[in-house]
């Protein structure tokens, strides 16, 4: 791998709540275009993995380092503009009264980018909304055009570093395979860096080159896609995981 950059590197990274350390001392390196899954049972800090990363969650120590570059306590603009999440839940994070193109305009105007007429229909066909939508609200929308117009607004500022926090596990069924396949997509058309948190192994399995397991706050291993395929995890636990996981992961 010599000289090649890592998109996102983690060392030694710990983060409470209060006096409760929820991660431990996690290192993990991931490489640009890689999509990495982070699985485990509730409870074992995954979301808290990403919130430390985007400055969600405060109280952390260790070193986040992105394209090589450490990043401070404060999170600056050009940071929000490398690296974006996107959350299980689009309804909740879209303001009701907000329409599509009000969404997608607003990290534009935020870091003052003024060509929201070109980029935000550009945005929308990449995310499969049709331009009648620009002008709709989000209850006008189905939870699938929803978390398409999140995915559009996380990807205004063109970062490299998408991070997705269960972004299929709101959605019917039928839906899922559609924004999984536009992420599918997008990550190669816009070249992008995926850490994926979910519970679901078979999107794991579609999606991601690689992930860990992790177990109270502490990565238990970490694997090529292909050993959670084939059932051949190093740890009973992972096994284990994936025997209880409720949906069939497929080759
Ligand atoms: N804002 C918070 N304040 C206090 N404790 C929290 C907070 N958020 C999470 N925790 C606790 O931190 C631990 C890790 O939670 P986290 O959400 O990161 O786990 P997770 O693996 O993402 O779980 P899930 O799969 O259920 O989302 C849990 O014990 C949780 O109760």
């Amino acid at each position: 791998m010599g000289g090649s950059m890592n998109a996102i590197s983690l060392r030694n990274l710990s983060v409470s709540y209060g006096d409760t350390r929820v991660v431990e001392d996690l290192s993990l390196d991931i490489a640009e275009s890689e999509c990495f899954g982070l699985v485990g049972e509730s409870g074992s800090g995954k979301s808290t993995v990403l919130g430390a990363i985007t400055g969600l969650v405060a109280d952390w120590t260790g070193d986040i380092s992105l394209f090589g570059k450490p990043r401070g306590k404060a999170i600056d603009r050009s940071f929000a503009a490398l690296c974006q999440m996107v959350f299980q839940d689009p309804y909740g994070s879209l303001h009701p009264r907000q329409t599509v193109d009000a969404v997608l305009s607003e990290p534009l105007a935020i870091h003052g980018v003024g060509d929201a007429d070109e980029r935000v229909p550009e945005m929308m066909a990449a995310c499969g909304l049709d331009p009648p939508f620009r002008f709709r609200l989000p209850h006008q929308l189905s939870g699938g055009q929803r978390q398409r117009v999140a995915i559009a607004r996380a990807l205004m500022l063109k970062p490299k570093i998408l991070l997705l926090d269960e972004p299929t596990s709101a959605l019917d069924v039928s839906v899922q395979a559609e924004i999984l396949n536009l992420l599918k997509r997008l990550r190669r058309e816009q070249k992008l860096t995926y850490i994926l948190v979910t519970h679901d192994l078979a999107v794991v399995s579609f999606l991601c080159d690689r992930l860990a397991v992790m177990r109270q706050g502490r990565i238990l291993e970490v694997t090529g896609v292909e050993a959670l395929k084939t059932n051949s995890m190093t740890h009973t636990y992972s096994r284990e995981l994936i025997a209880r996981s409720t949906t069939r992961v497929t080759a």
